[in-house]
């Protein structure tokens, strides 16, 4: 008993808590980290489900906050061990405007930084994303690349820009000496496409295949590969690396991980389909049923009809110019790196993230479409 209560010491700060990943790296560390005393939760929206884990015997704070003011950041910041910056906006659909993009994405991602230091908290583990490096505007194949595959990152939409400026801001301050003289030990994990409960993208893509009679239309040739990684994975990465990041200082700071999992390599719509065919869908064509330029002539429209819709009302469908090159682009990773640097192998089998997944699909509310 005396062990355990001295056990439970560290206290850990994650932001963005309260979203689709964020949730499963708090979940995972009230599972696996038992040195834990306090999980502070920071978001900029708190969720309900907050309250359930308030019970356990980690304290369990929830911090409504928003990472753009600093001065949030730092109060949350003060006195936790270790942060794990999940925190960000996801828009690849030109919901949010580029400033607002950059303003939490970077300025958010520099404001937790300072906070560490100005704090004195040494541990850092950020959430970047595959999208730093790439697909890139040219459209060049990232064919089960690794962490030193050259590659020619070019950014031109606000979403990957704001990543790889975050990640970069991140890598730089490794080494910074923090309050009390140590020094900062941050490094950055780059997940691919992450999929699983509570995927907000994979939850519209069910309802629009019931909406069209059961049906979805391939848009993409199968033989396009898009890497995809099992949130609860992902979540898994984040706590080892939080947990080996002092241990291991030396490698591990400053450096970049891709999340990888044992999810089979596929095309982004076949991908879908383990899912959401047990669940009554059918992906109809064994290729694209429009020609590419006329996919890329509707992607064409949708920004137009977004920009010229815009004074009156947000139209953000899920193609447009980006969100098609995106998918259209071979982009998969093959590495070892997490698990050479910190011992990592995947908690969840393909076997169980697809039924996991399927589980949560099935659970949806069909007429909730
Ligand atoms: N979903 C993916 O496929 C994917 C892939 C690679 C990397 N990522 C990265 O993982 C992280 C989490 O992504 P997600 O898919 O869970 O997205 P999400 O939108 O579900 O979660 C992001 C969370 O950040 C919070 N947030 C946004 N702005 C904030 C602010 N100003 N202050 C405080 N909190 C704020 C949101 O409220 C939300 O809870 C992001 O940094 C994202 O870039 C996601
Ligand atoms: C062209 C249509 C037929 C299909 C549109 C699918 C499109 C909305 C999907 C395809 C690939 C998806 C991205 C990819 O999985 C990886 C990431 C990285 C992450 O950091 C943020 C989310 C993002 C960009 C996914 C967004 C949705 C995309 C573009």
């Amino acid at each position: 008993m005396a062990d355990s209560a001295q056990a439970q010491k560290l206290v850990y700060l994650v932001t963005g808590g309260c979203g689709f990943l964020g949730e499963h790296v708090v979940r995972m560390l009230l599972q696996r980290e038992p040195r834990l005393r306090e999980l502070r939760i920071f978001d900029l929206q708190l969720g309900p489900w907050l309250e359930e884990l308030k019970t356990g015997p980690v304290q369990v704070t929830a911090i409504q906050g928003d990472v753009t003011q600093a001065h949030e950041v730092i109060a949350a910041v003060a006195g936790a061990h270790v942060v794990i910056h999940a925190a960000g906006l996801v828009d690849v659909f030109g919901r949010a405007s580029p400033e607002t993009i950059h303003e939490v994405n970077v300025q958010g991602t520099k404001n937790v930084i300072e906070a560490c230091v100005q704090t004195g908290t040494q541990f850092l583990v950020y959430t970047s994303s595959m999208e730093v490096v790439g697909p890139n505007v040219k459209g060049h194949p990232f064919y089960r690349g690794n962490e030193d595959t050259p590659y020619e990152a070019v950014h031109r939409h606000p979403y990957p820009h704001s990543k790889a400026l975050a990640e970069q801001l991140v890598l730089k301050a490794n080494g910074r000496k923090v309050r009390g003289g140590l020094p900062l030990v941050t490094c950055a994990l780059r997940p691919t496409g992450i999929y699983g409960e509570g995927h907000q993208i994979m939850r519209d893509i069910y309802y629009q295949g019931l909406r069209l009679g059961g049906r979805l239309f391939r848009a993409i040739p199968a033989s396009v590969e898009h890497g995809r990684v099992y949130v609860g994975n992902v979540a898994w990465m984040h706590v080892l690396v939080a947990r080996e990041l002092e241990q291991r200082a030396a490698l591990m700071g400053g450096q970049v991980y891709f999340c990888y999992d044992k999810s089979p390599y596929k095309s982004y719509e076949d991908f879908n389909m383990e899912f959401l065919g047990p669940c009554g869908l059918r992906l109809v064509g064994t290729r694209p049923l429009l020609p590419y330029w006329l996919l890329m002539l509707l992607a064409a429209l949708n920004a137009l009809l977004q920009w010229l819709l815009r004074p009156l009302l947000l139209y953000a469908p899920l193609l447009n110019p980006y969100t098609l090159a995106v998918a259209n682009t071979t982009f998969t990773v093959s590495t070892n790196k997490a698990q050479r640097h910190f011992g990592y192998e995947p908690l969840f089998s393909w076997e169980d993230s697809r039924t996991r997944t399927i589980r949560w699909v099935q659970a949806m509310d069909g007429s909730a479409q």
